[in-house]
């Protein structure tokens, strides 16, 4: 249940099955059977006006509003167009709802306890006229508890924007797998809670249309975690070099104490000499060693994973040292003031990543080291990935992840606790650390900001980044001891 669908990808699933031997009204009977059921679940008989749209979500609606109907509920139902509009598996169960029909209008709102939005679907096509809009701002303004179904009547589920306006769900019921829209802001604020329910899609449907996009759930990436043998050395578990800033040294700090928590064997803060008694005090396990010392660190391979932006100032010498440490094609994460060291040549930047990189810009990184890219935030994140051959990930509460080869991931923890200073600096740290026991980019920075999301989840209010890495331990306890339990 965790690879996401586009549109395109759903109605593919809807016609295989289809044609497997299922028929599209029965597909159509069990869509609006599962928000029945989602319904009598969440409350108790009320009045409700269930709005039909004029396409398939519109016949859902008439699932809905025939079931709620037989189990004895006041069911006021609106139609958009005649009533003769409805055309395939929506006209079927449209000839089957034995109830007075209304024109949608903002009426339908007036006195009922509970709202179904069967409006638009997948299939919107366009922004929402002023009609319809006056209806959801209806809607959004009344007490009645609203179910969406598919998704709420406006959001666009492939990329999770507002077509021109948008229904507020309570709760939103969609069938089969979850659409981008449901975890992309703004669409995930309007859908309220979010029900995934089985409609008689295969999973064996959905591997065979080869979905490229997940949900961040472990089930990605467990299998790519680096637990320690009992015969394991320090150094199986890497040697991670993080370079500090000169000024900001609470920057780096934060990242050498994320990234040693995530399990990297050793960590060395590269720095000016005159802050490295900062550093080194800073904890007695770091160690340290002057910048000077660059190329004798390089030469030694035991040193396999780099971490560069945090705090360091941006400029020529951030910019030259960032080239040279993706010269070496080791593992390197790239955040903060090393990605805008090169806002005013990216493709530099883009040209000189090799080895297994991961880039963690928030929205104004990307758009000073990506300004051409437009669109939603998982279509950016893949045209980045693909042009710099670097794993993306962009930073906020619906952070994406993704690869060179397409592959992406959206965050659905919600933790709101973590847009705070300083977390951005510990999630490079944690995806570094990662990176150096071993782990593959893409599955590193999935794995990252999970654990990230549920340390901000956990803590909750009051959480301030120096709390994130000690609550790492925990976390990972848990995970340990499932794969030792699957084991
Ligand atoms: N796939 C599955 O597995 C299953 C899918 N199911 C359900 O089907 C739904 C998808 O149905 P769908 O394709 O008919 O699209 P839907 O969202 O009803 O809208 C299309 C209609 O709206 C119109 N329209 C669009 N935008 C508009 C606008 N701004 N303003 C005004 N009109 C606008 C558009 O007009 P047109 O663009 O053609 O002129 C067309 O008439 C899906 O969300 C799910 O609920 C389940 O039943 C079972 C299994
Ligand atoms: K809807």
């Amino acid at each position: 249940m965790f690879e996401i669908l586009t549109t395109d990808q759903m109605y593919e699933a809807d016609r295989r099955t289809i044609d497997g031997g299922i028929a599209g009204d029965v597909l159509m009977e069990n869509a609006g059977r599962a928000v029945y059921e989602e319904i009598v679940r969440h409350w108790s008989p009320r009045s409700v006006s269930v709005l039909c749209g004029p396409g398939n979500n519109g016949g859902d609606g008439f699932v809905i509003a025939r079931l709620l109907r037989e189990a004895g509920w006041s069911v006021r139902l609106g139609l958009m167009g005649d009533v003769a509009a409805p055309k395939g598996d929506a006209a079927d169960h449209a000839a089957r709802w034995e109830g007075a029909s209304e024109r949608l209008s903002p009426a339908l709102v007036v006195g009922a306890d509970l709202v179904v939005d069967c409006i638009f679907g997948a299939g919107l096509a366009r922004d929402i006229t002023d009609d319809i809009a006056v209806l959801v701002t209806t809607i959004n303004s009344s007490t009645a508890s609203v179910v969406s179904v598919d998704v709420p009547s406006g959001v666009d589920g492939n990329t999770g924007m507002i077509r021109g306006c948008a229904i507020k769900a309570d709760l939103t019921v969609t069938f089969c797998r979850a659409k981008p829209g449901h975890y992309l802001l703004p669409g995930r604020l309007m859908c309220g809670e979010l029900a995934i329910r089985d409609i008689g899609i295969s999973d064996q449907i959905i591997s065979e249309i080869r979905p490229n996009c997940w949900r961040n759930d472990p089930v990605l990436w467990r299998a790519g975690i680096h637990w320690p043998g009992l015969d394991g050395h320090k150094y199986h578990r890497g040697h991670l070099l993080a370079f500090g800033g000169a000024a900001m040294t609470g920057a780096t700090r934060l990242v050498a104490r994320a990234a040693r928590r995530s399990g990297v064997g050793l960590l060395t803060v590269v720095s000016d000499p005159s802050v490295l008694p900062i550093y080194g005090a800073d904890s007695p396990g770091v160690m340290t060693a002057p910048i000077g010392q660059i190329e004798t660190l390089l030469n030694d391979c035991r040193h396999n994973a780099f971490v560069i932006g945090p705090g360091y100032g941006v400029g020529d010498d951030t910019r030259s040292l960032v080239l040279k440490l993706l010269h070496q094609c080791r593992s390197t994460v790239l955040d903060a003031d090393a990605l805008t060291s090169f806002a005013d040549d990216p493709s530099t930047l883009c040209f000189a990543v090799q080895g297994p990189t991961v880039l963690t810009p928030h929205e104004g990184e990307f758009g000073r080291l990506f300004p051409d890219i437009e669109g939603d935030k998982l279509t950016r994140a893949r045209a980045a990935a693909k042009r710099s051959g670097a794993t993306v990930l962009i930073k906020g509460a619906d952070t994406v992840i993704a690869a060179p080869d397409g592959r992406a991931a959206i965050s659905a923890i919600e933790a709101p606790w973590l847009a705070t200073a300083g977390s951005g600096d510990v999630l490079a740290g944690i995806i570094c650390g990662l990176m150096a026991q071993g782990m593959e980019m893409f599955d590193a920075a999935c794995m990252g900001v999970w654990l990230h999301g549920r340390c901000g989840a956990d803590i909750g209010p009051g959480l301030i980044a120096e709390d994130i890495p000690d609550h790492l331990p925990v976390i990972l306890r848990e995970l340990w001891l499932a794969s030792r339990k699957k084991a």
